[in-house]
């Protein structure tokens, strides 16, 4: 069955065409992003939704939307996206990080422009017949100096831009290494510093708990008197009320916003001021960006859905197209080897140590680590996947360390997955031989060769005589067919491991015989 999206914001139509094109089945409703209701309606029957800031991606749309995989924002700011509920629910979350990224900073130029000659109410007094040409007297931009809160893709534009003008840019971003300052041509500051020198200052960071309120009542009144701030990142970075009395007072010139901290912002405390300037969050609106992000957006979902390629994920590592079918395989293997663990652990996990020897180093290896994460937590959990895994760990206080070595041994590519807990440390390996299927070769240090099966019997004994033909009696006579049969042990005599798949499923009290046979340490049954 072709896979469905749902676009339910003003995408660009190019999106719609794209989708087409790659044989997905699209619905385009632009207006759904505003209806709640009827979003979590129909988001079940949809593999994908693409959005733009109107839609809301809620913990309950993402509890009704069972068959969901992927949303793609065909913009930056995922912040109208519940991450962490995706990322519990298994749901990729993309993004378009550069394809607006030019007109956004180009409107942030203008706003500046329009700020410095106040050309809105300019226009607004001329086209209501007064010509006053003397109300209206501006402030020259060369030589003065701009700040830049937050200085990554768009602040580096504006930058750019701004030096262009013959402005002096100063920049506070604690992630702006000193390098990459000089070759933008910024002045890397403090933000106290910068509060104190900019003649205008204009913002570019995400909202997060660091960046909300960055310009609070406090660090407005370390600003310059007569500065001029300009928004077109998040409502939210600036405290809307402190501005609104610091323009009253004077202290602050003018601002410019296009974003607020309550959206649509159809009252704010900023409007109506006379040196303000609002546009409804219009930053990235020009035909070429939203071109680009619609674009963008269409090609990497149906590349997820399609062919499990992975590209601007906020909350899984990137997949190229060619990388996927490769990948698949140790995906399946990684899994099962962490569901095997999994199913033999019953004590808190602290250690997960996944080591990835021959070619199988060089593949994506975050990706394989979260499959065998989410496999050996899966028997606690049920609800983990491949893309909650990472993060369910950490808040379990599992440490996760990963090793490649890229030299092969006996297979060409081999995973050994570690569990260690307060009482034992266990190791189990797997391979993927040439017809694609995951094969556990290597369990305590004991060499087995043998697939994953729906129902398996796992028995640890010591190497005697009569084992196995007392064991195969009490299947047989509880009715249970033996599949396949894979035997190691370390020595003669030593420790065996029996992993045997059976036709059905293994009942208590065949289990509880097996147990009680006289060399069987540890009998599990396991399921795949
Ligand atoms: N008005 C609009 O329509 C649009 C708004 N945006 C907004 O612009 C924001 C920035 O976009 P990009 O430049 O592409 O993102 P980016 O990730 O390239 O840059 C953000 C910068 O903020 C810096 N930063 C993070 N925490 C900081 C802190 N506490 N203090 C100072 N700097 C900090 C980061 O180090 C990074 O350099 C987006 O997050 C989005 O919210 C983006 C596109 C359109
Ligand atoms: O889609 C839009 O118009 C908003 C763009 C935006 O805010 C973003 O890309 O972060």
């Amino acid at each position: 069955m072709a896979p469905r999206v749902l676009i339910s914001d003003a995408l660009s139509p190019a999106a719609v065409q794209i989708f087409k094109d790659r044989g997905i089945e699209v619905d385009f409703q632009p207006a759904l992003g505003k209806d709640k209701d009827k979003l979590a309606e129909i988001i079940g029957n949809y593999d994908g939704l693409a959005i733009r800031s109107a839609t809301k991606v809620t913990p309950k749309i993402l509890a009704s939307a069972a068959r969901l995989k992927v949303v793609g924002r065909a913009g930056i700011g995922v912040d109208n996206v519940d991450i962490p509920a995706a990322t519990a629910k298994g749901v990729i979350v993309m993004n378009t990080p550069f394809g607006n990224s030019i007109t956004t900073a180009e409107h942030a130029i203008a706003m500046m422009f329009a700020l410095a000659r106040e050309i809105p109410a300019a226009d607004a007094s001329t086209q209501a017949g007064k010509w006053e040409k003397n109300r209206f007297m501006g402030v020259e931009l060369t030589a003065k100096t701009l700040g830049i809160i937050g200085c990554g893709n768009i602040g580096s534009i504006v930058a750019d831009r701004a030096l262009g003008l013959k402005m002096k840019v100063i920049a506070f971003d604690p992630f702006l290494s000193p390098e990459r300052a000089l070759d933008i041509g910024v002045e890397k500051v403090e933000l106290d510093d910068l509060l104190a020198r900019a003649d205008i200052i204009t913002l570019h960071t995400p909202l997060t708990d660091k960046t909300r309120n960055v310009l609070s009542a406090e660090a407005i009144a370390k600003t310059r008197k007569g500065v001029r701030i300009v928004n077109c990142a998040r409502g939210g970075l600036v405290d809307e009320a402190a501005l609104a009395q610091a323009l009253e007072s004077g202290h602050v010139a003018g601002a410019a916003f296009d974003v607020f901290i309550t959206e649509p912002a159809t009252e704010n405390p900023l409007f109506g001021h006379p040196n303000v300037i609002c546009t409804p969050h219009l930053g990235a609106s020009t035909t070429e960006a939203q071109e680009n992000v619609a674009l963008q957006v269409a090609e990497q979902m149906s590349d997820y859905l399609l062919r499990g390629a992975i590209s601007n994920a906020v909350n899984f590592p990137s997949i190229t197209a060619e990388e996927a079918p490769k990948l698949k395989p140790f995906i399946e293997l990684a899994e099962k080897l962490g569901s095997f663990a999994g199913q033999l652990t019953d004590t808190d996990i602290q250690t997960v140590r996944i080591t990835y020897d021959g070619a199988v180093a060089s593949l994506k290896i975050k990706a394989l680590t979260s499959a065998a994460v989410a496999g050996l937590l899966r028997p606690a959990l049920a609800d983990i996947n491949v893309v909650s895994a990472p993060s369910i760990a950490k808040e379990r206080g599992i440490v996760v360390e990963e090793t490649t070595r890229e030299i092969a041994g006996d297979y060409e590519s081999l995973i050994t997955l570690t569990v260690i807990t307060e009482k034992m440390e266990r190791s189990i390996s797997g391979t993927v031989f040439a017809d694609g299927r995951p094969r556990i070769v290597d369990i305590k240090g004991i060499k087995v060769d043998a697939e994953f099966a729906p129902s398996m019997l796992y028995v640890t004994n010591e190497d005697r005589p009569g084992f196995v033909g007392s064991f195969a009696s009490l299947l047989g006579d509880a009715g249970i067919n033996i599949a396949t049969f894979a035997l190691g042990r370390d020595r003669q005599g030593g420790d065996a491991i029996a992993l045997v798949e059976v036709d059905g499923k293994v009942p208590a009290e065949l289990l509880d015989k097996v147990q009680q046979l006289p060399s069987v340490k540890q009998a599990r049954p396991l399921a795949f």
